[in-house]
């Protein structure tokens, strides 16, 4: 999906929501498990209810390695039905990847051309030669790790590395890669100050912003710091949606919490 339709979504659905499927067998509700797929019907159920109230859909691929060939199947079941029945959407395999070029390229292959998603989050770790093989695909947008949500982020990202932070050092490093203009950055919603400084080196990118919800973050401080003429977020929240409920109305509960997400969004569109 090209950048311009991502926006022209955003400023219809009046929405730069994310919506993370991060699917724990323990945590849907029992019902479903009398399904052949509990893990697809569930997805499904989900994106139904809310697909006009968000603009990106997240997988995290761990909730799915972890069930093994099964898990994969209901991944691939549930990207399959989000590219037919909603293309509009722009798709997000959270997957973390980054390894030695050739092997990147394969990674690559299974997110973009095997499993047909608009992104993959990338780990930037290994540097310039892990990453371009994930820009060199068309129209599909590589979402580099910059700074995380999590209490980690401190132990290496925030370092001074040649006198700037290594976040910095990640972003200013990576516009110089074959492909730039493919590049999204993940920054966590709990570091929402930061976002200031992050927009003076990437003044225009896309943002996935990670944090809101379950782990603390808050939207308008993510909004206040961060947003562009573009909008240039995508705010992701998984468990805070997706777990709304365990009851058989479970889909429509979520909804509710994405519409709450959505509405104070739409202040800012
Ligand atoms: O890349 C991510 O999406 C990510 C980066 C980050 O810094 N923090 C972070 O929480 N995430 C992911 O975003 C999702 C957050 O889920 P909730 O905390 O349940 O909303 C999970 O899938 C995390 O793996």
């Amino acid at each position: 999906m090209e950048t311009k339709q991502l926006i022209e979504q955003i400023k219809l659905k009046k929405s730069f929501l994310c919506i993370g499927l991060d699917v724990d067998i323990d945590k849907i509700p029992s019902h479903l498990l009398e399904e052949t797929d509990p893990v697809f019907a569930f997805n499904k159920a989900i994106i139904d209810a809310t697909h006009h109230l968000a603009v990106a859909y997240k997988p995290n691929i761990a909730f799915y390695e972890a069930y093994g060939i099964k898990g994969w199947q209901s991944l691939k079941k549930t990207i399959d039905y989000i590219n037919e029945k909603y293309p509009e959407l722009f798709t997000i395999a959270d997957a973390k990847r980054g390894d030695i070029g050739n092997t990147s390229t394969m990674y690559a292959k299974a997110f973009f051309e095997d499993l047909n998603f608009d992104s993959v989050t990338i780990a930037p770790y290994m540097g310039k030669d892990s990453v371009e093989p994930f820009l060199a695909f068309k129209n599909k947008h590589t979402i580099l790790l910059a700074l995380t949500s999590n209490e980690g982020a401190f132990d290496f990202q925030t370092k001074d590395v040649e006198g700037v932070p290594l976040y910095q050092k990640v972003l200013q490093t990576s516009k110089s890669y074959k492909n730039s203009e493919n590049l999204m950055y993940v920054v966590g919603a709990t570091k929402a100050t930061y976002l200031k400084e992050i927009r003076n080196i990437i003044p225009e990118s896309f943002l996935l912003v990670p944090g809101v919800g379950a782990q603390g973050g808050s939207l308008d401080e993510v909004c206040k710091y961060g947003k562009t003429q573009n909008i240039g977020l995508l705010i992701n929240s998984s468990r805070g949606i997706i777990y709304a409920s365990k009851d058989e109305n479970f889909a429509q509960k979520a909804a509710g919490k994405a519409k709450e997400l959505q509405q104070q969004m739409a202040a800012y569109l």
